[in-house]
């Protein structure tokens, strides 16, 4: 039988505080959950990675050879003013194992032990839990879709010393992609989420809070129960924020379908026409534009990224 939803499934903004970790209700009842971390992130150990990268460029470019096609310490910000002005350091368990042994004895001592011990923690106790209250709220065992760890561990630091120093854009407006991310802040504030009943509408979150939200293979794999939710970081110009996010997506071959019919979501979405490997494609490629590592096709200005998954997820 179809699944009737409407377009945009919020319930109440108020997050909820969850213990440990995240109940059926809490995630029923709020746009983003605070929840209470395994273990604190590591900031001292994350600010040193980032300075020993930026005071060592040979350093730097022996890391972004690990990942070649992509590269894994991104400054852009550097000298790109229109870019969002922030570092990122994005990691995987697949990209740290491949971190070859001399460069892990350079890194580990600034910082790099700490951080992998810290997602490594985070990932083998939050994960599984989430990924079974999500399947809770949606009636569908997410499990089975979620076998591979397709996790991305990515740090970023919004530096005062940027190509556009007075910029308020730490990380433009956009809906995570993957099932959910899980957000940890140094303090400093900066994220705002738009209000689910009134887009357009930012609210502050704490910048202490422990955040858990859902991306968009989230909404098309519970057919619609759950929502994504829309975020920025504003960066306040001379002041340095850092934070470390976990995203997790399901498997690659996993078809990007609803489990039963939803009526308002596409025919492409319904028939299960994409699956996750090219989704995550489109959605990076868009993504590393606006991060100034990439250049997109003349006339796409890659802004437009929710709008155009709005358009292929709905009817
Ligand atoms: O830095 C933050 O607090 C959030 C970053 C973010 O939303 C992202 O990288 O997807
Ligand atoms: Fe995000």
């Amino acid at each position: 039988m179809a699944t009737q939803i409407s377009q945009r499934q919020y319930s109440a903004y108020e997050p909820t505080l969850a213990q440990s970790s995240p109940t059926t209700a809490d995630l029923l009842s709020s746009a983003i959950t605070f929840i209470e971390p395994i273990t604190a992130a590591p900031f001292s150990a994350i600010q040193s990675l980032f300075d020993h990268l930026a005071e060592n460029p040979a350093t730097a470019a022996a890391l972004n050879e690990v990942y070649s096609l992509r590269g894994i310490f991104k400054a852009a910000a550097t000298i790109n003013p229109t870019c969002d002005q922030k570092l990122t350091i994005d990691l995987s368990p697949t990209r740290n194992a491949c971190i070859p042994p001399s460069l892990q004895a350079e890194l580990n001592p600034h910082g790099l032990a700490d951080v992998s011990t810290f997602f490594t923690a985070v990932t083998a106790y939050h994960v599984p839990q989430i990924i079974a209250s999500l399947s809770a709220v949606a009636d569908r065992d997410l499990a089975p879709l979620h076998t591979k760890l397709n996790v991305n561990f990515r740090l970023i630091d919004y530096i005062p010393v940027t190509a556009s120093p007075d910029s308020q854009n730490g990380c433009g407006a956009h809906t995570d992609y993957g099932t959910f991310s899980i957000i940890f802040q140094d303090g400093t504030a900066g994220l705002e989420m738009e209000a689910p009943e009134a887009p357009g509408m930012w609210v502050p979150v704490p910048g202490d809070a422990t955040i858990l939200l859902c991306g968009w293979c989230a909404v098309v794999l519970t057919g619609g129960k759950i929502a994504a939710v829309r975020h920025r970081v504003r960066r306040v110009p001379g002041v340095r924020r850092l934070s470390a996010v976990l995203f997790v997506a399901p498997d690659l071959v996993v078809k990007m379908a609803p489990a039963e019919r939803v009526e308002l979501f596409s025919e492409a979405v319904n028939e299960g026409h994409f699956d996750v490997r090219w989704f995550k494609e489109v959605m990076g490629k868009k993504w590393r534009y606006r991060e100034g590592n990439e250049e997109l096709a003349p006339g796409n200005d890659g802004f437009e990224q929710d709008i155009d998954v709005e358009r292929l997820i709905w009817k």
